[in-house]
């Protein structure tokens, strides 16, 4: 079984899923401007808590847009463990239906709605603790196979 195999599960329900690599901009732990995301599986659902900083300010207090769509798209990117294949991101789309605050706890979460073929069609949602809802998003992933990993570095560990 490859590394990539193995990392890739299964996970059962309530498990804390690893981050993709050390270094990934969106849950990677040595990744010293990233975001750090800890994820778990929920049923079908990917979930994660999380707290926007100041690195990832937009307007004073707000984090910026392209800070909420990376995360998205890093949340999106646990859904493969739930698939058991890999997945990149081919389309994303992002609503921001209220400001996302710095220094505030949001639910981050992220479901697959249907497959056809190599396309995973996928949804999320950014929820603060009091429920209202700051941004929803779908997006479409593409399964790959390992070597599309080895294009930038043909030694990548992934
Ligand atoms: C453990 C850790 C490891 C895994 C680590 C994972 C890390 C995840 C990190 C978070 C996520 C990311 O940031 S991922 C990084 C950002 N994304 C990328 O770099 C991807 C760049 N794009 C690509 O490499 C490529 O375009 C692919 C692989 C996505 C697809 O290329 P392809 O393989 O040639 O496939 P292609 O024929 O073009 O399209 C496949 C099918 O999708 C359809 N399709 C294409 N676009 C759309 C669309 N917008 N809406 C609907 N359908 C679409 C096509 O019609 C086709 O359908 P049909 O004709 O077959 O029916």
């Amino acid at each position: 079984m490859t590394a990539l195999q193995q990392r890739i599960g299964p996970h059962p329900d309530g498990a804390h899923l690893p981050a993709h690599h050390e270094q990934c901009l969106g849950c990677g732990v040595d990744n010293p401007h990233g975001h750090h995301l800890s994820v778990h599986r929920e049923g079908d659902l990917v979930v994660a808590t999380h707290v926007f900083d100041d690195r990832h300010v937009g307007a004073p207090g707000i984090a910026h847009g392209g800070a909420v769509a990376t995360v998205l798209d890093d949340l999106y990117g646990f859904l493969l463990y739930l698939v058991g294949e890999p997945a990149v991101t081919r389309q994303l789309v992002v609503e921001y239906l209220a400001p996302v605050l710095i220094g505030t706890t949001y639910r981050l979460e992220a479901r697959v709605d249907r497959r056809e073929g190599r396309k995973l069609f996928v949804n999320a949602k950014v929820t603060a603790l009091d429920g209202r809802t700051a941004a929803t998003s779908t997006a479409v992933f593409v399964t790959v196979d390992a070597e599309h990993f080895t294009q930038a570095r043909p030694s990548s560990a992934i």
